[in-house]
């Protein structure tokens, strides 16, 4: 995400606070703000608002420039600093107005973390657009302070603007077309790491439509609604999962049309609860009003205290069939379980995730079954303990398709989410 930041209302925090160091709580906030962003993976990218050039000009002799110098020269001097990450961050703002004597080329020279893309850019006013729009049909202007429009970074995604004001003010202009916008109701230098995260939470819940209908859900051959249904969108990247959950879910539930958005959504690291709940937020904003389900699945190596758990698709990518099984060797126990946790949210207002959990024990074994393709996933290396004799003993891979469905982590999860739908719609 690219994160726009306009730190209003620090003239007003010293009038209200007339002992305090001039711009000092700001410039605070300001270091405070941009560490706390570089611990979040899911802020790629910061602009932050140093000096809007309609701002100096109709202000002169304000402190405007002091302040902002100071901001800048903090915000530089703590990119010094390791942060948690390294994040892209870019200062809007017109250098050429701030005292001479603030060391950028040093500062930013410094700095492993700015990179061309980064570096201040001025386009905050109306002027500075027509400006940039203008070399989209010369050669790339040779001033350093004027880079032409196309090598911006990305879209502004979200753009947070304490200080009672709601407007853009120049910010921005052209990246923040689709922008959401935030006003807390605070002024900057009180606006803490906790209040941004809690606008991050909201804001990941938003439904974004970039000007369109959003994505259509498709529906997968099952043809238009009738009166009654509902269609609910399963959110994954994954074909095999999306086959198995058609057919788990198939018969059972009244009303319910399943369509499918084929989206890669990010995963956040932890517990496998959690991780359901931040991807069905997530999924909630593709879906294009429909309620959603998703679901992380997990094989855990009892051996090894349940990992690799939910980073079994990374492990897999990077070593295997073969590679899963040499985890194990030296271990007496090659027992493990397999664990689908799916994530259910009507969407709308109601914005809470139902979890179910499903869980089913087996072992690992040299790969059997999946054919030349090599089968989902790992079913191949995962020999079922459960059911009867036509699952114990048997890989995934090597089993008809229905009786997985009897006895799969995915089933009994899926099978859970049936009864709560079922109770739902009744
Ligand atoms: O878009 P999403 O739904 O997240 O799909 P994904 O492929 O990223 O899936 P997970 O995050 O749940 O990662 C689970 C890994 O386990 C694999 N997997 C999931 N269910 C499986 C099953 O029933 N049998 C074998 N492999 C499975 C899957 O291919 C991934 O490599
Ligand atoms: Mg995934």
């Amino acid at each position: 995400m690219h994160l726009g930041l306009i730190p209003d209302g620090n003239s007003r925090h010293l009038l209200l606070h007339p002992s305090a160091a001039p711009y000092a709580p700001g410039v605070s906030a300001a270091e405070l703000m941009l560490s706390h962003c570089s611990s979040l993976p899911v802020v790629e990218s910061v602009s932050f608002f140093a000096l809007s050039r309609d701002n100096a000009l109709k202000r002169p002799g304000k402190l405007t420039g002091a302040a902002t110098r100071a901001v800048l020269e903090a915000c530089l001097r703590s990119l010094g600093e390791p942060l948690a990450r390294p994040l892209a961050l870019r200062f809007l703002g017109d250098l050429p107005l701030l005292d001479r004597t603030v060391a950028f080329p040093d500062l930013l020279s410094k700095s492993p973390l700015l990179d061309e893309h980064c570096a201040p850019r001025n386009i905050t006013s109306v002027s500075d657009l027509c400006a940039s729009l203008s070399t989209l049909s010369s050669p790339p202007p040779s001033s350093p302070s004027l880079p032409p429009l196309h090598i911006l970074p990305h879209d502004l995604d979200l753009i947070i603007r304490p200080g009672h004001t709601r407007r853009l003010s120049s910010f921005c202009l052209y990246e923040s077309a689709y922008a959401e916008l935030r006003f807390p109701e605070c002024l900057w230098p009180d606006f803490t790491p906790e209040m941004l995260d809690a606008v991050l939470e909201e804001f990941r819940g938003t439904e974004r439509r970039f000007g369109g209908l959003g994505e259509e859900p498709k529906t997968g051959g099952e043809g238009k609604l009738e009166r009654g249904e509902k269609p609910v969108a399963f959110v994954t990247g994954n074909k095999g999962k999306l086959e198995e959950v058609r057919s788990l879910l198939s018969d059972g539930v009244p009303g319910l049309v399943l369509t499918s958005l084929d989206a890669d959504l990010p995963e956040l690291q932890g517990d496998p609860a959690e991780i359901v709940r931040e991807k069905c937020l997530a999924a909630l904003g593709r879906a294009g009003g429909s309620p959603v389900i998703v679901e992380d699945t997990s094989l855990c190596f009892n051996a090894l205290g349940g990992m690799p758990g939910p980073y079994v698709k990374w492990f897999l990518e990077a070593v295997g069939h073969a590679g899963l099984n040499k985890m194990l060797d030296g271990f007496e126990d090659r027992s493990a379980y397999a664990r689908t946790v799916v994530g259910y949210c009507a969407g709308g207002a109601d914005r809470e995730v139902h979890v179910f959990e499903g869980r089913t024990d087996g072992c690992i074994v040299q790969p059997r079954g999946g054919g030349e393709g090599g089968g989902f996933g790992w079913d191949p290396v995962f020999e079922c303990a459960e059911g009867d004799d036509r699952t114990i003993g048997v890989t995934y891979a090597e089993m008809d398709k229905v009786d997985k469905n009897r006895v799969s982590h995915r089933a009994r999860a899926f099978g859970k989410l049936k009864v709560f739908l079922a109770g739902t719609r009744n």
